[in-house]
């Protein structure tokens, strides 16, 4: 279907907004009244140059408190009407949309609004232009889609018709039931769809409206059954976008509407609208990179940790270290000073990397060019939106060219075999993302590779708040944990990535790497006293986390979780996890002990 986003949606002015609309793919643009008002272009250059970005104006809006009110104050809103009327006419558009009544003035009576929403229909048509009528959730006596509809209907009036919103329908419930009442519309007289979701809160409606909205899959809302129904009722006009959403007015136009256009695209697949390629989920890791401008700690670390540089790539200045089923490649080319040592790539072991790339194409992931230098086997790669390169790896795979056959074996006499390493592969790796692209990650993420996100949960540092949302296939062979951290952004600790390394033995690990010269995370002890008061350990087993730093969670299940951390180097750090049971969670309870520790 054609799709549309309200240029509410976007940052800027309106010509950055129409501008970004365009480069992200949007086929029209709703325009919203602030944005004609504020703007320097006449109606009739804003309709120019929405042409020439090929861009058509699909919807002016909103009109307010126009009907079921006493006559002398309706007379006149149709002479307030008839400029709006004539602003549509001249922007080249067809509807306008009337939102319902939340005046004191209006009055409980459906003829009265009928009759008069009719005589603003008899208005229109003289402009050739047609009536949307919304129910917003606050409206004064008309606050649902059904009743919008009844009255709609009483009026019997062609060039009138309803606009249906995904968040006031939603928000008042999405029970199936609430939804049947959308069938009974017929189809062209649903006059435009406008989609947006929002994550569960209990809070006043309005303010979830204005401040909240997401776009439909980052938020809680049944957006799906909705479009399906609607879409059943025979509703073929656009998909519009219309969110209104305090980060998305700061962050940058053109990623937002890339964004946005990424979750029309996916909403359409989840409703049956269209196919795409089908998701193919990582199954493990292939590889962590680390782009570094300074060696020195991060391969003494490496080292500590257990690892073994056994390959260097034939073409680039790129080394390769193993230990167990965890390889890291240590990029010394592209490295920035200012960052030291920063985690820029990760390998997506991947049933099918060619098709994995076709369902990345097609929800927008920007492809990376092929990396192509002496006898590199190319690989796939796209980009996430905090600029992580996404390789998709087959390793060791019969039939798939392999990544590691670039890499020419070394041997380092001084170190341990990996086989002797307690590391036995990469649990997950966590990415603290920029402030303005959270939910556009966890979305990235969830419809690009096929991924559940987990619930969000909120972990205290001792200067703000971090959130932090996880990402696994079902098995749990592939995790990815998305952080958004406080501000001040500036702060390398709220840049911060970790490589989660699993073991068997985390007793052993730790022992190992402090033998080996690397330190671990000291944690006070106020915390294995807590420790001690929750849960039954073995004679001497809490002395040893305390001695080692190590932390301990348990679930409902008896799943166990131990982990200990390293220091940090650039904006890197190592994290050791060992899971028992059906451990499925990543020790959120003892975040704040280890942010704080961490902070020190
Ligand atoms: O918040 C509002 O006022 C408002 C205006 C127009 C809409 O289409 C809408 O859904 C909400
Ligand atoms: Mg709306």
């Amino acid at each position: 279907m054609r799709k549309s986003i309200a240029t509410v949606c976007l940052s800027g002015s309106l010509t950055e907004k129409l501008t970004a609309a365009a480069r992200a793919g949007f086929d029209g643009v709703e325009i919203f009244e602030n944005d004609l008002l504020a703007s320097p272009l006449s109606p009739e250059e804003i309709r120019a140059r929405a042409a020439d970005l090929g861009l058509t104006i699909d919807l002016y809006q909103p009109m307010r408190d126009v009907e079921a009110v006493p006559e002398e104050v309706f007379v006149r809103n149709l002479r307030r009407a008839a400029r709006k009327f004539d602003v549509v006419r001249r922007l080249g558009a067809d509807t306008l949309l009337v939102c319902s009544n939340v005046s004191p003035q209006a009055v409980d009576d459906d003829a009265l609004a009928a009759g008069q929403l009719g005589r603003l229909a008899d208005l229109a048509e003289e402009f050739g232009i047609r009536v949307a009528y919304e129910a917003l959730a606050w409206g004064r006596h008309v606050s649902t889609y059904d009743h919008a509809w009844r009255i709609v209907e009483q009026a019997g009036h062609p060039a009138l018709g309803v606009c249906l919103d995904s968040f006031h329908i939603l928000s008042r419930g999405s029970e199936p039931k609430d939804l049947e009442g959308i069938a009974a519309i017929p189809g062209e007289k649903i006059f435009f769809l406008q989609l947006a979701d929002a994550p569960l809160m209990a809070m006043d409606v309005f303010q979830w409206s204005r401040h909240y909205r997401c776009f439909p899959g980052q938020g809680g809302l049944d957006v799906t059954s909705l479009v399906r129904h609607v879409v059943n009722a025979g509703y073929r006009g656009p998909l519009s976008l219309e969110v209104f959403n305090d980060v998305f007015r700061q962050a940058d136009a053109g990623s937002t509407a890339v964004d946005a256009l990424r979750s029309l695209i996916a909403l359409e697949e989840s409703a049956g609208i269209s196919t795409l390629p089908a998701p193919v989920v990582p199954s493990g890791i292939a590889f962590a990179e680390l782009a570094t401008a300074d060696p020195q700690p991060v391969t003494e670390l490496l080292a500590r940790l257990g690892f073994r540089r056994t390959g260097r790539h034939t073409g680039k200045p790129v080394e390769l270290w193993e230990q167990g089923e965890a390889r890291i490649l240590l990029n010394h080319g592209t490295g920035t000073r200012s960052e030291g040592t920063a985690l820029t790539a990760i390998g997506l072991e991947t049933p099918d990397p060619g098709a994995a790339a076709h369902r990345a194409e097609s929800l927008l992931a920007p492809v990376l060019p092929r990396r192509h230098s002496g006898h590199d086997v190319p690989l796939d790669a796209v980009a996430a939106p905090d600029g992580t390169e996404l390789f998709f790896c087959a390793t060791r795979r019969p039939g798939h060219a392999d990544w590691i056959s670039d890499f020419t074996a070394t041997v380092h006499p001084r170190q341990p075999p990996s086989r002797d390493g307690a590391i036995t592969g990469i649990d997950h790796v966590a990415l603290t993302q920029p402030w303005h692209h959270f939910d556009e990650a966890v979305l990235f993420h969830r419809t690009v590779l096929g991924l559940r996100p987990h619930e969000s949960v909120d972990l205290a540092d001792p200067y703000g708040l971090f959130r932090s949302r996880a990402l696994s296939d079902d098995s749990g062979a592939f995790r990815l944990v998305l952080n958004l951290a406080p501000s001040p952004a500036a702060e390398v600790r709220t840049r911060a990535q970790h490589i989660a390394l699993a073991t068997d033995d985390i007793v052993k690990a730790a022992r190992r790497i402090r033998a080996a010269g690397a330190e671990l995370l000291k944690i006070p002890a106020n915390y294995y006293e807590d420790l001690d008061a929750k849960y039954a350990f073995a004679p001497g087993e809490l002395d040893t986390y305390r001695e080692l730093g190590i932390l301990y969670d348990r679930d409902e299940s008896g799943g166990e979780f131990r982990h200990c951390y390293t220091a940090t180097v650039g904006r890197v750090f190592f994290e050791i996890v060992q899971r028992t049971g059906d451990y499925g969670g990543y020790g959120a309870a003892n975040a704040p002990v280890r942010l704080a520790a961490q902070r020190r």
